[in-house]
């Protein structure tokens, strides 16, 4: 039981402990009043505080006319000029066009097809947080193609939920091609938390900005053809098992897809996943083996080309990016709606998924001959055996699901589509007197 007040100030006598009691209570209450004073005041003070900044968030957000300062980058996000070029940018230019966000906009394959999409009248506006995991200047050339094109990329991330609101704010998307990612496979031992921040962080982030959004849009995204793992039947196909991840890229892959899941399942999300085959071809990733492998040869540095068990080549199913530009817009096209509505699902959502191979896997040191033909020099050739760093034996994709409900159908093989990825790299990388530019 707590202490009565007398109790707390025991005296000898009544009488004093009676006057002694009376001024405290004076005391008390003139303490409790200038506190209650101070307290109200202190409070008027916050709540003047609070709603100053709350007043200033909200016109910093909301008005077109004020600005996001991205803390990283300084890059503003946000005003009339800015709204401007997004509108225009998500412009449609012909009848049942699309308008879609493209996000890793100023990477591979997500300037690729933004492109294509922009060449066909839908309407695109790409965000990228154009990192530098490869050479940015190669992003930004990117850019720049695509804004001749009227394609504008938002500079910003994914895991900025402020960016993606804004973006939203101004353009009711009605797909978004997903393809922001931290790429490459043997990386990830060396920084794996930034496959973390990306492929899971970040899709979780763009995931609850299209669920609120109101229309929701259709979602596609890029998984990897790196989930199917350990599995050794080949050809892969979607219904094989995807629970054996040889690296961590995989595995954050492979938890993009459950992830996915649960936002068609909860959300009415509408969602496709496209595992794809180890994509290559004109403004490609440097980080990449054909890609490295063609500096290193032009270069006469060595390239180390590894082999497995048993001195077996590795072989990969590489895919054309025009291949897999067709498939992406082919995905889109067929997404079908996202049905939720205020965070509620209405109705069941499809929730898809397909390889986009080549079916036709060629080994590594014949992919190598082919650059060494293109590129009219030897390479110097450094075999070694496969390290343990998340590579797998080869890949193959059975592409006869995407057959038959997206008409996807390869057209290029290996040796073609590195003809014109070295067309590529020698018009980029090459000047007019066969010296090396921006390399
Ligand atoms: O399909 C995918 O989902 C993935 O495809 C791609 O991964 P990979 O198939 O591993 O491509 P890539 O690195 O070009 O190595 C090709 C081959 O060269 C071998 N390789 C590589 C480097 C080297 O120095 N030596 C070598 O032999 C290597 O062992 C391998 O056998 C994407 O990078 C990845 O982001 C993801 O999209």
């Amino acid at each position: 039981m707590p202490p009565l007040e007398e109790d707390l100030f025991p005296s000898i006598t009544g009488k004093i402990k009676i006057e002694r009691n009376h001024n405290h209570t004076m005391n008390r209450a003139i303490h409790r009043c200038f506190t209650s004073t101070t307290t109200m005041f202190l409070w008027a003070l916050l709540l003047i505080a609070l709603t100053a900044s709350y007043m200033s968030i909200q016109s910093f957000v909301d008005s077109g006319t004020r600005y996001l300062h991205h803390p990283r980058d300084h890059v503003i996000i946000g005003g009339p000029h800015w709204e401007k070029q997004i509108r225009s940018s998500a412009q449609i230019h012909r009848s049942h066009g699309l308008s879609v966000l493209v996000t890793g906009a100023a990477g591979f394959v997500g300037s690729h097809v933004a492109l294509a999409l922009k060449k066909r009248g839908d309407g695109v506006v790409g965000v990228d947080n154009f990192n530098d995991y490869y050479d940015p200047s190669l992003k930004n050339a990117r850019r720049a193609l695509l804004a001749s094109h009227n394609v504008f990329i938002v500079q910003g991330d994914i895991n900025d939920e402020r960016v993606l609101a804004k973006l939203f704010d101004v353009v009711a998307f009605t797909h978004v091609m997903h393809l922001a990612a931290q790429a490459g496979v043997r990386y990830a031992m060396e920084n794996p938390h930034s496959y973390v921040d990306s492929n899971i962080a970040g899709l979780v982030t763009l995931l609850e900005q299209c669920k609120s959004a109101d229309p929701q849009p259709a979602v596609v995204w890029a998984s990897s053809s790196s989930v199917y793992g350990l599995n050794d039947k080949a050809p892969f196909s979607e219904s094989d098992r995807t629970d054996r991840p040889a690296s961590l890229y995989a595995a954050t892959k492979k938890a993009g897809e459950a992830i996915t899941h649960t936002y068609n399942h909860i959300y009415g999300l509408s969602i496709t996943g496209l595992r794809f085959f180890t994509v290559y071809g004109p403004w490609g990733r440097p980080d990449m083996a054909y890609f490295s492998f063609t500096q290193d040869i032009r270069h006469g540095k060595p390239i180390t080309i590894f082999r497995g068990k048993n001195r077996v080549d590795l072989a990969r199913d590489f895919t054309y990016i025009d291949d897999i530009v067709k498939g992406c817009v082919a995905a889109l096209d067929t997404s079908g709606k996202s049905t939720g509505s205020g965070g509620k699902k209405r109705a069941a959502a499809p929730y898809r998924i397909y390889n986009l191979g080549n079916t036709a896997p060629v080994t590594v040191p014949t992919m190598v001959g082919l650059l060494e033909r293109y590129l009219n020099k030897k390479a110097k050739r450094h075999v070694v055996s496969m390290p343990g760093n998340g590579d797998v034996p080869f890949t193959h994709a059975n592409i006869s699901l995407a057959q038959r409900e997206l008409g996807y159908k390869p057209m290029t093989d290996l040796s073609t589509g590195l003809r014109k990825f070295v067309d590529w790299y020698e018009s980029y990388y090459v000047d007019d007197h066969g010296k090396s530019v921006n390399y």
